[in-house]
């Protein structure tokens, strides 16, 4: 198990430059967290930004902005590229030979093998290499969250530096090596995500905004249309990058597609008691026998925190409730998860918000007494949700065999078109999010 740090006492040193490559979502949020906290950044973005960045930074002393990667190299004493994770082989060979002497360098990519392997290219070797990961977006509180520390290549003093630097965020550090880290995410973001993207594009493909309609009603539902819309609200390379990138990703998305296929046969060709023996099983690997669960006794996520955060106006089925639903993407997962033995909640130490999500919907559904089978029932009996299952199904493996054959350009077109659909709502459906997460982080503190 990895070991974590909470402590938050950090010292500002006003001769120690951090220097930060890429000046996107993540690279400002750092810039203005560091910056706020004490810390000279030097940083820069691609040259055609410059102005605007210096005129955004312009009332921070603390932030100095400059032309290229090469200035910020040379005078900076620890370096982190903030930068898509496709292009940090190129940005790297670019830059690193500016590397100012001694100095550490480490990057905030997603997926650490391919920045890694940049580093041990292309940088100096008398360069420190200690590489971070914030798991969160660049609107989500630091504070409390994982933060990946990777001391891959560098003395003890200088790990302690960057300790000393990122210790501001607040945030929760995580040691772990590059190939933990990889794995680790692989399981809670790249798989989580290729749920969400999957409901996206079956939504999309039945020309549906499910809130609007009286299927898609309640906490459950509110948690995959909010995290779907956050998603693809986003820039595609993020989730792209740790998809296709990361190598121990494939596998778990590939899983997904053949757990979620599978299922679906089963449910439509009404073999009810295959189905019901293949998730029992899948639910006594991942979360326990009956008498000693893997969950704690207090449930991760509380229905009711759920149910207001929804983005229609409430409407109820047609017998006033929910509509009973069989939760296929979420029975996929668990049955992803046994068959490749992950217990997610061992995870929990490397989750990021919406993770701790997903797993707390999905928990919620195999702890509830009864959901469980009201699930199995509605997916042999009922037709309700066939086409969508049907269109999920469908999307689930295109994900998969885009990220097999690492198409980046076919990925960006799927993820794209889709965002389109959904563009005229990302308006206000973010905030809702944002706020049904903090919700549920604060009521995951009580
Ligand atoms: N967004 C998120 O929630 C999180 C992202 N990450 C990771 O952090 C990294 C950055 O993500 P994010 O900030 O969201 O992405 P952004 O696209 O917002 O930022 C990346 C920035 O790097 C710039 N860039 C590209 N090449 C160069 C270069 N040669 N010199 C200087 N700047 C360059 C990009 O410019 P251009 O757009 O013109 O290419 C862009 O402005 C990614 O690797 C991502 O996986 C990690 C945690 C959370
Ligand atoms: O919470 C999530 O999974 C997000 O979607 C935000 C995110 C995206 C990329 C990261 O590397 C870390 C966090």
């Amino acid at each position: 198990m990895a070991e974590t740090s909470r402590s938050s006492t950090f010292t500002i040193d006003p001769n120690f430059v951090v220097g930060l490559i890429g000046m996107g979502d993540m690279g400002k949020m750092y810039a203005r967290r560091l910056s706020a906290a004490g810390w000279r950044i030097m940083a820069c973005d691609r040259e055609e930004k410059y102005d605007d960045l210096v005129k955004e930074f312009s009332g921070n002393s603390k932030v100095q902005i400059l032309r290229n990667g090469h200035l910020v190299s040379r005078a900076s004493c620890y370096i982190i590229y903030s930068v898509e994770a496709a292009a940090i082989g190129a940005v790297v060979a670019q830059y690193a030979p500016s590397t100012r002497l001694g100095a550490i360098v480490g990057g905030q990519t997603s997926c650490k093998d391919p920045e890694i392997k940049a580093f041990e290219d292309h940088l100096p070797s008398d360069v420190n290499i200690v590489s971070c990961h914030s798991l969160h977006g660049p609107n989500v509180d630091s504070r409390g969250q994982p933060l990946v520390l990777i001391k891959h290549r560098a003395s003890d003093e200088s790990f302690a530096k960057v300790e000393n630097v990122l210790r501001c965020l607040g945030s929760k550090h995580v040691y772990l090596t590059a190939k933990e880290h990889d794995r680790i995410t692989a399981d809670t973001q790249a798989v989580t995500h290729a749920a969400f993207l999957s409901m996206g594009k079956a939504w999309h493909a039945t020309k549906q905004f499910p809130w609007e309609g009286a299927r898609y009603v309640g906490g459950i539902e509110n948690v995959k249309i909010n995290l779907m819309l956050r998603i693809y609200a986003q820039k595609w390379h993020v989730y792209a990058g740790l998809a296709i990138l990361n190598p121990e990703a494939h596998k778990q998305i590939n899983q997904f597609a053949k757990s979620t296929t599978e299922l679906y046969y089963l449910m439509l060709e009404g073999r009810r008691d295959e189905l019901r023996e293949r998730v029992y099983a899948a639910k006594e690997k991942v979360f326990g026998a009956e008498g000693s669960p893997k969950w704690a006794s207090k449930p991760l996520l509380r229905d009711d925190v759920l149910d207001q955060f929804s983005l229609g106006k409430q409407e109820k089925g047609a017998a006033g409730t929910r509509l009973p639903n069989n939760h296929l993407s979420l029975l996929a997962m668990v049955d992803c998860w046994s068959a490749l033995g992950i217990v997610p909640y061992d995870h929990m130490i490397c989750s990021t918000p919406l993770f701790r999500l997903w797993l707390g919907v999905t928990e919620h559904l195999f702890r509830t007494p009864g959901f469980l089978d009201e699930c199995l029932a509605v997916g042999i009996e009922d037709n309700t949700f066939r086409r969508d299952d049907l269109q999920f199904t469908i999307a689930a493996c295109g994900w998969a065999e885009c990220v097999a054959l690492r198409q980046f350009e076919t990925w960006r077109e799927r993820f794209a078109v889709t965002q389109r659909f959904f563009e005229p709502r990302f308006e206000g459906a973010v905030e809702i999010g944002n706020a049904m997460i903090k919700a549920v982080l604060a009521s995951s503190k009580d």
